[in-house]
């Protein structure tokens, strides 16, 4: 089906509105075929009053976890790791279930307890206590299995970074090869994402960037420069930085069959309900939106201290949208940003 003309003016009232919810700026970038919009409000540095630019790069939280299923279904590809095979075939120190498979991970259905739950119990303090920790693979896992599992491993679609963070250490102890290595060569370089980086545990971005502002739980309180942290606490689930431009490539690319082979991208896309109207769902390290004109859109959604982000693409990447929003711990605002999605893919205006 044609897709009708993304609304600017829907994409703008939709970032106006964030910024009237809390956050300081807002960027999309949507990519229609050959034509490119580019728009951002407010500001990327609040202190300085940098304005905000859809070029900004920025900490895109959970998409990471896209980028790390395109370097596990290689390895799939490659016979070097079986989908349906126990995780713990694959991991130097045993999941308490050998039950739990590597698909299992992938589209969040092992059971293991998300870790970030506790950590971030309290936002700002447990942000302030990890925004300059490093820590390893297992010392994260760990945290996660010293809680009782959320369910049998199959049973049921419970959210986890945990299953992030195994898959990352997966890859690097199937491969001997660090993953920041496996995404420059496996996904960086082939598509030219010179706006794209792994640069963990260093905690400062590079060249243009929006800085991001986390709200506290009291919300009289101001916000908080969250910008410089290690995002240790979520590394291959989390620490990639990015912006809209590579973000959009990178998903046209994945769906078009340029990073994974035709039997790894199906396995990806196939997507599972995950909420009562069945209009979101998870496929493999993608999620997957039904939006009201009936098109359905894969990417990933992304939230780390300072940053909400939207990047989703049409099953055939003719169009793409990446939308940030740089503020965090504020559910109104990745609401509303979310309205990115109608006004780029629909053409929904809210005004
Ligand atoms: C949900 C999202 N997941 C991610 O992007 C991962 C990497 N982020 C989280 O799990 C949230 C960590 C806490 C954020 C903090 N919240 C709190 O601290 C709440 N007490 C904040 O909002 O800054 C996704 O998959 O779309």
């Amino acid at each position: 089906p044609t897709l009708p003309q993304p609304s600017l003016t829907g994409v703008l009232a939709v970032q106006k509105q964030a910024m009237a919810d809390g956050a300081p700026g807002a960027l999309t970038r949507i990519d229609s075929g050959s034509a490119v919009y580019r728009l951002a409000s407010g500001k990327a540095d609040r202190t300085a009053g940098t304005p905000m630019d859809a070029d900004r790069r920025f900490r895109v939280g959970s998409v990471s976890k896209s980028f790390t299923t395109v370097v596990l279904m290689q390895l799939v590809a490659e016979g070097r790791i079986d989908l349906d095979a126990p995780a713990n075939d694959y991991l130097p120190q045993a999941l308490p279930d050998d039950g739990i498979t590597v698909r299992h991970l992938l589209s969040h259905r092992s059971g293991l307890w998300d870790y970030t739950n506790d950590m971030f119990y309290h936002t700002v303090p447990g942000f302030e206590a990890v925004r300059n920790k490093v820590f390893t693979y297992q010392e994260l896992i760990d945290l996660s299995t010293a809680h009782a599992p959320t369910g049998r491993p199959g049973a049921a679609y419970s959210y986890s970074n945990t299953n992030f963070v195994v898959l990352g250490l997966m890859i690097e102890h199937t491969t001997g090869v660090p993953i920041a290595t496996q995404y420059q060569q496996r996904i960086f370089e082939p598509l030219g994402l010179k706006n794209t980086s792994y640069v963990h545990p260093r905690t400062t971005l590079t060249g243009s960037y929006a800085r991001g502002y986390v709200r506290d739980d009291d919300t009289t309180l101001p916000l908080v420069d969250s910008t410089e942290q290690t995002v240790s606490w979520a590394q291959s689930a989390g620490a990639v930085i990015s912006n809209s431009s590579d973000l959009n490539r990178f998903f046209a690319a994945l769906v078009s069959g340029r990073l994974v082979a035709p039997a790894q991208l199906r396995e990806m896309m196939s997507l599972v309900p995950v909420n009562a109207d069945q209009t979101q769902s998870y496929g493999l390290g993608l999620r997957g939106r039904k939006l009201s004109c009936g098109v359905t859109v894969y990417g990933h959604t992304g939230t780390v201290q300072g940053y909400y982000t939207y990047a989703f693409t049409t099953a055939d990447g003719r169009r793409s949208m990446a939308s940030m929003a740089n503020t965090s711990n504020n559910g109104t605002v990745n609401t509303v940003l979310g309205g990115t999605l109608e006004a780029a893919f629909c053409g929904t205006d809210p005004t």
